[in-house]
């Protein structure tokens, strides 16, 4: 599988700021989605941000469909965005909107514009200030698909949004890694989101990626597990990816469920499982 977005060793520093981007390497294969995943503050947007370049990277390579990605206004067409905070021009409707965008995007096609201002319920004439925030949402991401972008930067797309709006989002993501070959990059603080769509994990704390993995091998190989400090003793040390300890009991966070002693059972477990015991405990 190609590479639609390749990061290598990006590091990003804040003037006044003690966080540090730090040596951020990462893919997304072609055709795929994946999630990003962290706790507020870990590093997810500025990573983005130096994706779609409106910040710049200390060091470290961006590949964008396998070129270097140094701003080049054809590769910025290719790259939909829908961001947390994005606003566009209030006055306009989201007909009048189109027209904007028309001159923006060289391939802009106001036929799958107006197909997804209908298919999200989207109001043709109301001016886009009197919007709400969900819908804010769904019309940044009408337009980021009407410009037949390949990679989708979503930063909490799904965030404020009903269960129905968030479904209709997750459906859409779906369906246009599937018909065209196109990635996309998710974050996401509701993980059930995008344990229901993402192939891959990436997960952030601190600034780091501290795991990296395809969802089905962290859901089938790996394992979490509550032992005793005494049980804790018993793992092998080389499979354990995080542990956490609370009160007397550990929780561990195993990458494979082999070899492990008859005193354990695997239990199910959830993707916020996974998150909570590598934001909150110790990544080995
Ligand atoms: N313009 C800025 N100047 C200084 N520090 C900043 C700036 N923007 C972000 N930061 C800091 O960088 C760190 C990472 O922030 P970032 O927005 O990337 O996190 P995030 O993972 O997207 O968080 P959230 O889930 O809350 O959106 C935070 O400590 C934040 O305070």
């Amino acid at each position: 599988m190609t590479a639609i977005l390749e990061l290598q060793n990006v590091c990003k520093q804040y003037e006044g700021s003690s966080f540090k981007l730090n040596e951020v390497s990462f893919t997304i294969p072609n055709g795929s989605i994946v999630g990003f995943i962290g706790s507020n503050g870990a590093g997810k947007t500025t990573t983005m941000g130096t994706i779609i370049g409106t910040l710049k990277k200390d060091s470290g390579t961006i590949h964008v469909f396998g070129e270097e990605f140094l701003q080049q206004p054809a590769l910025k067409e290719e790259i939909g965005v829908v961001f947390d905070n994005m606003t566009f021009s209030n006055n306009l409707n989201t007909i009048q909107l189109g027209k904007v965008m028309r001159l923006l995007y060289k391939s802009w096609d106001q036929e799958m514009y107006r197909h997804y201002l209908k298919l999200f319920s989207l109001p043709a004439k109301e001016k886009i200030k009197g919007f709400s925030r969900g819908m804010s949402m769904k019309l940044s991401l009408a337009v980021a698909l009407s410009h037949d972008a390949k990679l989708f930067i979503l930063d909490e797309a799904t965030a404020g949004l009903d269960p129905a709006g968030r479904a209709e989002i997750l459906e859409v993501c779906v369906a246009i890694v599937k018909e065209k070959k196109r990635g996309i990059l998710m974050s996401s603080h509701i993980t059930s989101d995008i344990e229901k769509i993402a192939d891959k994990l990436i997960f952030i704390k601190d600034g780091e990626i501290v795991l990296n993995v395809m969802k089905e091998t962290l859901l089938q190989k790996h394992g979490i597990f509550s032992c005793t400090r005494n049980d804790f003793e018993q793992l092998n040390k080389a499979n354990i990816v995080a542990y956490f300890e609370r009160d007397d009991l550990i929780d561990v966070l195993v990458s494979t469920t082999d070899g492990l002693p008859a005193t354990f059972t695997k239990q199910p477990f959830s993707i916020d499982d996974v998150s909570l015991i590598l934001m909150r405990g110790v990544v080995v």
